[in-house]
């Protein structure tokens, strides 16, 4: 099936987005996937702000919060249009509830750091209260700084601030915005790391990432996967191979199945795509 959808921007312009409903061996196949084409990356970043935006109001007009689970990479500029008009004053940012799907181990004021990244992009622009920006703790070993955010995740859990999904017990954010490597890797769940089969943690910790800097803590699959939705946003050529592999049959010859062929969502899994990414669809 192959249509199209046309959204209204902020700016009354229109964007056009061919939705490709694929049939996917790859993903989960309970989980309900939309891919979303745009011919640019700058459309793209408006349909991703239009998409957070109206989750944000769905998602605090039903439970009283929303829970947006953050990567690093590129995804915090695509994130853009979000912080500006009239999502900057239209978002109820005070229901925010801030995480990380992933984390580089270094002070939160490295150039490294996920956190400042968005920070610099992102936080410092809305008024999103200090109290609800889960960042990692800066001053311990991967390790420790994995279980202190595993702790601290429980901790909401039992103060009901996060629910857990009834199917799989995980906790279930409300939004995870993930990009993805050229080798396929999510969050830091990268293809010939064993902890991207851990099943039971919640957050894990890695010491030698094969993309640097090394130590990394991130979310395991189960807790990815138990997310309402997840948007998928990938933007370049050189992630075209990648895209293909994941919405084909997820099949690559001879080698490690990619880890973001692993993705589901308990929702809604919508891949935001530019021309580039989705070139060779
Ligand atoms: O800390 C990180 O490195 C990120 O969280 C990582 O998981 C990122 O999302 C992907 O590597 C894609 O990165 P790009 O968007 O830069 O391609």
């Amino acid at each position: 099936n192959v249509y199209l959808v046309v959204y209204s921007t902020a700016l009354s312009s229109f964007i056009v987005a061919t939705e490709l409903v694929i049939p996917t061996a790859s993903m989960a196949a309970k989980t309900k996937t939309k891919v979303l084409k745009f011919d640019s990356e700058e459309d793209v970043a408006v349909a991703l702000a239009k998409y957070t935006a109206d989750l944000s109001e769905k998602y605090v007009k039903q439970k009283g919060s929303f829970s947006v689970v953050l990567s690093g990479g590129t995804l915090i500029d695509t994130l853009r249009k979000l912080v500006e008009s009239p999502y900057k004053d239209s978002v109820d940012w005070s229901k925010w509830l801030i995480f990380w799907v992933d984390e580089r181990v270094v002070p939160l004021d490295h150039e490294d750091s996920n956190y400042l990244l968005a920070y610099r992009g992102f936080l410092s622009k809305v008024p999103i209260p200090a109290s609800n920006i889960y960042a990692i703790n800066d001053k311990k070993s991967p390790e420790d700084a994995a279980d202190d955010y595993e702790e601290r995740l429980k901790h909401l859990v039992e103060s009901k601030i996060l629910p857990v999904s009834d199917v799989t017990g995980f906790p279930k954010f409300d939004l995870m915005l993930l990009g993805m490597g050229p080798d396929g890797h999510v969050a830091s769940l990268f293809p010939s790391r064993q902890h991207r089969y851990e099943k039971k943690r919640w957050v894990t910790f890695i010491t030698d990432s094969p993309k640097p800097p090394p130590p990394r803590i991130t979310f395991t699959f189960p807790v990815i996967n138990s997310a309402s939705e997840i948007a998928m946003v990938i933007t370049g050529a050189d992630l075209a191979d990648t895209t293909k592999i994941a919405l084909g049959d997820g099949q690559t010859p001879g080698s490690t199945p990619l880890p973001c062929c692993e993705v589901s969502a308990e929702g809604e899994l919508t891949w935001f795509l530019d021309k580039d990414a989705a070139s060779k669809l």
